[in-house]
């Protein structure tokens, strides 16, 4: 059976893409060229806030003192999980070396980057999250220098449960600024920060465009824009499970999409029915963003079996990918692009979103293609080493002035020349490219 789309989007996450780029690259270009004023500017014009941006150890502290205890607690505990996750993570990368011929051993190293700009979003909600899963990563994967980035309110600063999440997890310098001004600063070396070698974090268009122009002068960990949702549910799945679950991540934005992908139909109409519903109960501007959400982007198709609908997941490649159906050993090795997983009902995205310990930094606009989420592996350089002994390059060396020479690469080929007749005087070699 075809994919029925009993409810299809509108607009998808290339929608005002080119005027995003647009806008963008115009801010970036006049902070390359104006420096702190420029980012300065931009921040008064986009968050109507000219107090201080790099935050002082006395600011950290009385943002600390208004947290209270009880969201300090929760804040430690999904710290703690998302440490440990990202600390078995990095027990995965090993440092290997091989012989590859006798005398000649090459190895591999996982090199952390020096500096990394973390960003963590503020605009519509205060992502306090975001702080813990981007600043918590870098520490582990051992970054010596790393800045948090998060838009102020206007008058009041970054919301304090940010910076004191941001300074519990390990960031040297936390600096009150957002959007695409934001991650400028941190990239160019603003307000004395270090340029960062990576820039990471989840962020709205304008924040995913500016990392995704930027990479290449500074690496990036994805492109974690507008946040979207799928959920593939058979006659198994509580359809209003299905429905809470869809309208949660919907308030994300106005351009978050959200879908659901079924084999049962009975399911797919009664979420037609209820999301609206819901969608209604929320407070003012989780219910602007979600209705927009589900009008603009949301999504309900029906397949006709468990091959169709994984495969319309996989073309999808959703950044949040839900299962509540039956047997889930068998969706957990079919499916194969998603950002984050969610295997049963019991648990669900927000878990992942905010404490479970599974990073929620994740690939969007269907960049789990060929991405997966945060983790400290994306801080991690692998390189590689080698060194020889003269027997053991013999054979390499001439190999290399045969192949070189081939190539027309008469330097290359000199380089393995020398060697040959310096350790081996008295012995002749046919270096000549192979006809
Ligand atoms: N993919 C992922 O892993 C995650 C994605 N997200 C996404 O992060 C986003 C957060 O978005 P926001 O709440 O907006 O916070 P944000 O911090 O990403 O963006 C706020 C900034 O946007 C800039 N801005 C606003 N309007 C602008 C305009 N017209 N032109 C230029 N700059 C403008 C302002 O400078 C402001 O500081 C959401 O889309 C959410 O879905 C959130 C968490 C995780
Ligand atoms: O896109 C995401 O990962 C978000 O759902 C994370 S959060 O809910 O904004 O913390
Ligand atoms: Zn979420």
């Amino acid at each position: 059976m075809a994919r029925d789309y009993l409810k299809k989007a509108p607009k998808t996450a290339r929608t005002d893409a080119s005027e995003t780029r647009k806008i963008v690259m115009d801010i970036l270009d006049t902070i390359e060229a104006g420096g702190d004023q420029a980012a300065l500017d931009y921040a008064k014009k986009f968050d109507k806030y000219e107090g201080n941006v790099l935050l002082t150890a006395d600011e950290i502290a009385a943002a600390a003192e208004k947290v209270p205890q009880k969201l300090r607690d929760d804040i430690a505990f999904a710290h703690d999980n998302v440490r440990r996750f990202a600390e078995t993570q990095k027990s995965t990368l090993s440092e290997v070396q091989l012989d590859v011929v006798p005398g000649l051993i090459a190895g591999q190293k996982a090199i952390p980057c020096r500096a990394a700009g973390c960003y963590v979003p503020g605009g519509r909600y205060s992502h306090v999250a975001s702080a813990i899963m981007t600043v918590t990563t870098a520490k582990v994967a051992g970054v010596n220098n790393i800045t948090a980035c998060s838009p102020p309110r206007p008058g009041e600063g970054v919301h304090p449960a940010i910076v004191y999440a941001a300074n519990l997890c390990g960031a040297d310098q936390i600096l009150a600024m957002g959007g695409v001004q934001g991650v400028a600063a941190m990239t160019f070396g603003l307000f004395g920060l270090p340029k960062a070698d990576i820039l990471v974090g989840p962020g709205n268009q304008f924040v995913a465009e500016a990392k995704r122009i930027l990479f290449g002068r500074v690496g990036i960990d994805m492109i974690a824009g507008p946040t979207d949702s799928l959920i593939l549910a058979d006659k198994t799945a509580d359809p209003e499970i299905v429905a809470v679950d869809l309208v949660g991540q919907a308030e994300h934005g106005y351009n978050s999409p959200v879908w659901l992908v079924t084999d049962d139909r009975a399911l797919a109409e009664a979420t037609l029915t209820r999301v609206p519903e819901l969608i209604e109960e929320l407070p003012e501007l989780n219910r602007d963003n979600a209705r927009a959400a589900w009008r603009d982007y949301g999504e309900v198709i029906l397949c006709g079996d468990r091959e169709e609908m994984a495969a319309c997941s996989d073309d999808y490649a959703p950044e949040h990918l839900t299962v509540q159906a039956e047997d889930l050993d068998w969706w957990l090795s079919r499916l194969q692009c998603y950002g984050s997983l969610f295997l049963g009902e019991e648990t669900t995205v927000a878990y992942g979103d905010k404490a479970s310990g599974t990073n929620h930094v994740l690939p969007t606009s269907q960049s789990a293609k060929y991405t997966g989420g945060l983790s400290v592996h994306k801080y991690m350089k692998i390189v590689t080493w080698q060194r020889a002994t003269r027997e053991g390059a013999k054979r390499v060396a001439e190999a290399t002035a045969r192949i070189s020479r081939l190539e027309g690469m008469e330097g290359h080929a000199r380089t393995a020349d020398v060697r040959l007749a310096k350790y081996f005087p008295g012995e002749n070699f046919d270096l000549s490219a192979a006809e």
